[in-house]
């Protein structure tokens, strides 16, 4: 399947969706640095925080626009006069306006109907453009909302001046193929820019925004590590990666410098990051398995499904119960000593029996004493 070349638009929420994570806090420094290193990286859009939850919130989201960064701005308000008149003043151009789409939440959450949902789109998209702000409506909840209502919606939005339309699927529960019908059938109804918004309870939530993107969507919602309410949203760093390796899509962001920022935010959520998690654990770019090892050794595309320079990282090939003989040669030759395979092979045991006991792999002293027991 052949794809047309096109870009998309990250608009990352580390700072809003991703400090939302129970527990997480981020300082003022930690926000900075954060903003600064996305910016760094290549991130078109930010989302900064919420100016409703009060004065220390407003003060640091003033003083991240004060940084002057690359990276354009967003703030994040409920679909209240009084909420919108908290964003005005803090060198911040761009506000997510949100209100719920489903009927679950207009009705049992807002406790409101359909025609309010509505009036309440066309009265504050009109107050913030007024007050001289860009407005995205979030349609919170959009993926348990009926689309024709979705629809409604959007028409209300683009109809009051809204320049895009976010797409939430606020509870995780939607998959691909759906999330591609309904960003369609909304594509089909406005001229707006539409954004997807994932999350990942159901461990859907990168692919439920590359299928977003295939349909249409113009801007996607990203965080560091996937960090985020519940479950997380959609990684930084597998959007980037799965929307250009997959379909050829540029978002502009360059990871090579992505580990440190990863490092950041693991440590300022008080995460750890498992050694699995695809392009960032400890572990996803190492090889123990001789053939795999013997494989990456002859030519790195026999066993290399991402490149791990992308995201700033190498192969690390590791000694263990699974290790071939031209993997222990591969491991004497970086200590600087040359070995037959013959001899590798009388090693193996050795290893093996290491490892087996030690439960982590042998180190440079104890290759030499292998060696010197042969
Ligand atoms: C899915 C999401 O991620 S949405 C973003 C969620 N993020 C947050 O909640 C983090 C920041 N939140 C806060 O600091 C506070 O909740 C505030 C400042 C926004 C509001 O605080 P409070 O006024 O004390 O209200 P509280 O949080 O207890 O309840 C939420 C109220 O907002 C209403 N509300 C929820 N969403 C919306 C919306 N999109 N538009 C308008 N009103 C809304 C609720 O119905 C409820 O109203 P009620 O008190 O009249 O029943
Ligand atoms: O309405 C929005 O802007 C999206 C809010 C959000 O974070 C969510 O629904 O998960």
């Amino acid at each position: 399947m052949t794809f047309p070349a096109r870009s998309i638009v990250i608009d990352d929420t580390t700072l809003r969706d991703g400090e939302q994570s129970a527990g997480v806090v981020f300082s003022l420094d930690e926000k900075l640095n954060i903003a600064k290193q996305l910016a760094e990286l290549g991130v078109p859009e930010l989302e900064i925080g919420i100016p409703a939850m009060g004065e220390q919130e407003r003060e640091e989201i003033k003083a991240i626009g004060a940084l002057g960064l690359s990276s354009h701005l967003l703030v994040w308000s409920r679909m209240r006069q009084e909420d919108l008149q908290h964003c005005l003043g803090l060198g911040v151009d761009t506000v997510d306006l949100s209100i719920s789409a489903s009927d679950q939440h207009i009705q049992h959450k807002l406790k409101q109907s359909r025609a309010w949902v509505l009036a309440t789109i066309d009265r504050c998209v009109k107050a913030a453009l007024d007050a001289g702000m860009r407005v995205c409506v979030g349609a919170e909840d959009a993926s348990r909302a009926d689309s024709d209502f979705l629809a409604r919606m959007a028409e209300a939005a683009q109809a009051a001046g809204a320049c895009r339309i976010r797409f939430a699927d606020t509870v995780g529960v939607m998959e691909p193929f759906g999330v591609h019908d309904a960003i369609r059938k909304l594509r089909a109804v406005t001229d707006m820019d539409i954004e997807m918004h994932a999350h990942d309870d159901l461990g859907l939530a990168t692919a439920n925004t590359l299928a977003a993107a295939l349909a249409g969507a113009t801007h996607v919602n990203t965080t560091v590590n996937g960090l985020g309410e519940r479950a997380g949203n959609a990684a930084l760093e597998e959007v980037v990666v799965g929307l250009k390796q997959l379909y050829g899509i540029e978002s502009g962001v360059d990871l090579r410098n992505f580990p440190a920022l990863s490092h950041r935010v693991a440590t300022a959520s008080g995460d750890t990051i498992g050694s699995r998690k695809s392009l960032i654990g400890r572990d996803v770019f190492s090889h123990e398995a001789g053939i795999h090892v013997d494989g990456l050794l002859k030519d790195p595309a026999n066993y290399q499904g991402v490149d791990p320079a992308l995201v700033g990282r190498s192969h690390q090939l590791v000694l263990g119960k699974h290790s071939g003989s031209q993997g222990v040669v591969h491991a004497y030759r970086q200590l600087g000593i040359q070995i037959n395979r013959w001899q590798a092979g009388r090693l193996l045991p050795m290893i093996r029996q290491f490892v087996s006991v030690n439960k982590r792999a042998p180190q440079s002293a104890d290759l030499n004493l292998f060696l010197h027991s042969l």
